[in-house]
């Protein structure tokens, strides 16, 4: 099961269910007075007073997303507030001076996670296998250091030209494909191609073994890893009240035994295919992927154990539903907002001149590509990842005990008009300032401090060749807009999406 799925989606998958769970409960906050904790030593911090069991559950339910809700009680309790939901007490803290204070100067005091059910039922019985879920420990400070050069690869270094290389050649397989609907219809479900696109893209670039599009085991393991990151982004009401388990084993059954298929076809597809080729490399060899250096340091410290190295891998493979879906809402916005995508394709025609493809060097001089992605991150909020207190601390003086559970609202970050002028309008022009990508520091889509997403660059990497890629071939644009439903505060679409008008463009573009 994949870190990503999980860390994209965890507030809005806790949080939705929730909202089901005690629809007709909800509670409207109009109140639009903001606290300031300032001097709050000694205070208890304000909040509303919770329900027997439930707790503040309830007042998360009348708005289309509980982060929604979370920004509507900080009108009414301030820049922090607390909450008890069902037995667990937690802290919303909604400014960015706060959230940095969690995030940064005491990152240290609020590395830890949520000790839900559903967590260790995707990671095989214990969350502390997956890299997003598990609690601060030298353990994940050894598995996030391997990672990372291959995960943020250095401009122009080796692995960065291999990441441009791969995104270029999938991309090129994934036109044939879409050309090869294009011969039979120009409505195409493009988000399984896509995915497909991704899953590749990782499978190449981690592990140097790619799938055809119609290997029956890649398919369903492509598929599997989408419907989770859909299926755990509508949230359950157990993850607060435990007691709920009776009623949602069946689930949390199929959770795990999709996450069983996934880990087996990663196992026998990807590692033993390797092991039996090349005997996982000599002791001395240079590392040719991620794989080799994951295999290469079990070799050398087997603190990261057989069975973390393998959790890790499939991890980091499953980040392709992320930047999968993340392409999809940048299509969707396209399509909704068709001048976007004409700029865009202008951006491609003035750096290629009908002569070449597009590649990762032309990041640089394309920002309003680079924009559009970034205006997409914004406006559909991905959530950051509760974190949770592992020692008494305080947030902005007030006290915070050991095991609270914190959630930082980006979504306000993203939203609110403090922060954003027409906050509600997708303008990617917000990004540029004198032609050149200018992100205010209150812009943290991947978050920020010790935990902050290990996969942002590959993100940024392969969303940009998809898009760029795509458009420079083809004409994109909706059959029917009412089909195109997006939430509020969610980087998810169904599985099933909807599809999109397809054309080529009207004069060759490469
Ligand atoms: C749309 C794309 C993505 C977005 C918006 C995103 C965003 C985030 C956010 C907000 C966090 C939580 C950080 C925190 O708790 O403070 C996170 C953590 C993480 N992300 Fe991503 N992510 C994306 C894609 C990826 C990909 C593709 C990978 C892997 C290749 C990845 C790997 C991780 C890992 C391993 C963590 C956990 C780090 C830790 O807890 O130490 N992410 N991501």
């Amino acid at each position: 099961m994949s870190a990503t799925t999980i860390v994209l989606l965890l507030l809005s998958t806790i949080l939705a269910l929730i909202r089901v769970f005690v629809h007709g409960l909800g509670h409207s906050f109009t109140g639009n007075q903001k606290l300031s904790p300032g001097a709050a030593a000694g205070k208890s911090m304000p909040g509303p007073k919770p329900w027997p069991l439930i707790g503040d559950l309830p007042r998360l339910g009348g708005t289309a997303s509980p982060f929604q809700a979370f920004s509507q009680m900080s009108r009414v309790y301030g820049e922090i507030y607390k909450l008890r939901l069902g037995s667990s007490d937690c802290v919303v803290v909604s400014s960015f001076r706060l959230i940095k204070e969690v995030l940064i100067a005491k990152g240290a005091h609020f590395g830890g996670r949520p000790d839900l059910l559903r967590f260790h039922a995707l990671f095989g019985g214990d969350r502390n296998n997956s890299l997003a879920l598990c609690d601060w420990s030298s353990l994940q400070k050894t598995r996030r250091g391997i990672a990372r050069t291959y995960c943020s690869p250095r401009f122009a270094s080796s692995n960065y030209d291999q990441l441009d290389r791969v995104a270029s050649q999938e991309t090129d397989c994934l036109i044939q494909h879409v050309d090869l609907h294009l011969r039979k219809s120009n409505s195409i479900h493009i988000k399984p191609l896509i995915l497909a696109a991704c899953a590749n893209m990782f499978s190449s670039y981690m592990c140097s073994v790619r799938f055809k599009y119609e290997d029956t085991g890649f398919r369903d393991m492509v598929r599997r890893f989408d419907v989770i990151f859909w299926e755990i982004n509508q949230g359950y009401a157990v993850d607060f009240l435990p007691w709920l388990q009776p009623f949602y084993s069946k689930h949390l059954d199929k959770l795990t035994g999709w996450t069983r298929d996934i880990r087996r076809f990663v196992h026998e597809r990807v590692v033993e295919d390797r092991l039996q080729k090349e005997g996982g490399g000599g002791a001395d060899a240079e590392p040719k992927d991620f794989t080799d250096a994951l295999l290469a340091h079990l070799r050398d410290d087997p603190t990261p154990t057989w069975h973390h190295i393998l959790y890790e891998l499939e991890d980091f493979l499953g980040g392709h539903s992320a930047v999968g879906n993340l392409a999809m809402l940048v299509l969707t916005a396209i399509v909704r907002h068709p001048e976007v995508g004409k700029k865009i394709q202008e951006e491609v025609d003035s750096i290629t001149k009908g002569t070449r493809s597009i590649n990762l060097f032309d990041k640089a001089e394309m920002p309003y590509t680079e924009a559009t992605i970034l205006e997409t991150l914004r406006t559909t909020s991905s959530p950051i990842v509760p974190h949770v207190a592992t020692q008494n601390t305080t947030i902005a003086d007030y006290p915070v005990q050991k095991g609270t559970i914190v959630f930082l609202n980006n979504y306000e970050l993203n939203t609110a008009a403090e922060y954003w002028e027409d906050a509600d309008q997708f303008r990617p022009e917000r990004f540029i300032s004198d032609g050149q990508i200018k992100k205010p520091e209150y812009f943290i889509p991947f978050s920020t401090g010790k935990r902050t997403c290990i996969g942002q660059k590959l993100v940024n990497g392969f969303c940009f060749i998809l898009i760029t890629r795509l458009l420079q071939h083809y004409d994109i644009s909706a059959l029917d807009l009412d089909q195109i439903d997006t939430r509020p505060a969610c980087v998810a679409l169904p599985p099933d999406s909807f599809p999109l008008k397809i054309t080529h463009r009207s004069t060759s573009h490469t």
